[in-house]
């Protein structure tokens, strides 16, 4: 199956100046990218007025916390997660994460996201959802040890690894998800890496969300909690994906200097759960990678990436008093290239490329709010939402065309999550 997006203003966030042009997509590859492509297609896209770009990767979700989405707002992170969050999802079976999952997808199939890295329960469900649906996806079931010893957790994590790893025409990965240097205690925490090591898995882990983490891990090792990670040997020993890491000094960055995977940035998470401003342009200074993500909608409420491009852009500049820190074209860099090398997925996908995997979002710029035209990547970092999102292609497939999805049905999508999500919530 061929498919020819003709006469597109081309953004391929591969250090090339945006250009007009056309892109051919041959099965799962984009195969041409030009001025002018000449080839039989299957399909002929016609995009005149709309923008082409890498799909945004969100680089951190909880995806069935869509579920509760709005559930619970304005409370302080561990009233959130101890009280609210722990207790709802106890009461959620495998059905309720496979149509939260859903959920999830088709939000940020419409809203231009073609890959997540995922973290959760019942990670089967996530699977299945992900392979129906025709999303990339990386996901992670995630292990926390605090009242025993998580041995039936480690073999759901790893059953998940022997069954789904390089599974849907190879759109599905996988990794090992110790929770957080507050939910893992050192041994076992020692144990996933010496696993991870063993089986060459990159690791998914939450780092220094909030001041009170810093406090908990400060009273019980006498560590930041990114020294007691680099004491038991995360940065060395693997590929590591580190959620937040908001609370970091310089010297817990110079811990991270160097290490494989790198940083998802979470701003409106953050923001809304009030844990403070992450050292992006320092972590990035030092040369560590970061992307971006949402974190679950339970607490970011949306998982809409242009909402993340723009609070990541805005806060630093905040932060720094100076409005030329992280520009919009840095911010777009986050959520694309720098987000699939979070994920070890960069040969693939990240950029508009020959030869990598055609993961397309078309943006529909004849829009009020999105004109005059000065500079593509400014309307895109800033002025783009999620609903200027007209199609949305990932590994040669069209998952949404004029904005309708094609492979969910959401009138039976929005009846189960309706009464799925207030079975879980009575009484929590
Ligand atoms: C064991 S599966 C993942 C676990 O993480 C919880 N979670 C969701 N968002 C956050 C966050 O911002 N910080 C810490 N933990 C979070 C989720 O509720 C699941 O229990
Ligand atoms: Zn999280």
């Amino acid at each position: 199956m061929k498919t020819l997006i003709r006469d597109v203003t081309i953004l391929t966030m591969n250090d090339e100046a945006p250009f007009v042009g056309d892109i051919l997509i041959d099965e799962e590859r984009i195969t041409n990218i030009q001025a002018e492509v000449i080839a039989d297609a299957d399909e002929v896209i016609k995009a005149t007025g709309m923008v082409a770009m890498p799909g945004l990767i969100n680089a951190h979700q909880h995806t069935p916390m869509s579920l509760l989405r709005g559930f619970s707002d304005d409370l302080k992170l561990m009233d959130w997660l101890d009280k609210k969050m722990l207790p709802a999802e106890a009461r959620m079976t495998p059905e309720d994460i496979y149509w939260g999952a859903k959920l999830s997808m088709a939000e940020m199939i419409r809203s231009g996201t073609t890959t997540f890295a995922d973290m959760y329960i019942h990670m089967n469900e996530v699977a299945f959802a992900a392979e129906e649906v025709g999303m990339r996806a990386s996901l992670t079931r995630g292990l926390v040890f605090l009242a025993d010893d998580g041995g039936k957790r480690m073999g759901e994590a790893l059953d998940l690894i022997n069954r789904w790893t390089g599974k849907a025409e190879g759109r599905i990965t996988t990794m090992l998800g110790p929770h957080s240097p507050y939910t893992c205690p050192k041994e076992p925490f020692k144990e996933v890496i010496a696993l991870a090591e063993k089986l060459k898995m990159p690791i998914h882990t939450h780092l220094a969300e909030t001041k009170e983490e810093v406090i908990k891990i400060r009273e019980k090792y006498n560590q930041t909690p990114a020294e007691f990670l680099y004491n038991i040997g995360l940065f060395e020993r693997t590929h590591a994906l580190l959620a937040h890491s908001v609370h970091l000094n310089s010297h817990d960055i110079g811990l991270l200097k160097g290490m494989k995977g790198g940083v998802s940035h979470n701003p409106v998470s953050n923001l809304k759960l009030g844990c403070g401003i992450a050292p992006v342009l320092d972590m990035i200074e030092q040369g560590i990678t970061v992307g971006l993500g949402t974190d679950g909608a339970g607490s970011a409420t949306t998982v809409d990436m242009f909402e993340e491009i723009k609070a990541a852009t805005w806060l630093q500049k905040l932060d720094h008093g100076d409005p030329t820190r992280l520009p919009a074209s840095q911010a777009l860099l986050m959520a694309t290239r720098e987000s699939a090398k979070l994920l070890n997925i960069h040969d693939e996908v990240g950029t508009l490329e020959i030869g990598k995997k055609a993961d397309i979002i078309l943006i529909d710029i004849r829009k009020p709010h999105l004109q005059p035209i000065h500079h593509i990547e400014s309307l895109m970092a800033y002025s783009v939402n999620g609903g200027d999102v007209d199609t949305t292609i990932v590994n040669g497939k069209t998952l949404m065309r004029g904005r309708q999805l094609l492979t969910i049905d959401e009138e039976e999508l929005f009846k189960q999550v309706s009464c799925r999500s207030k079975r879980i919530t009575e009484g929590v």
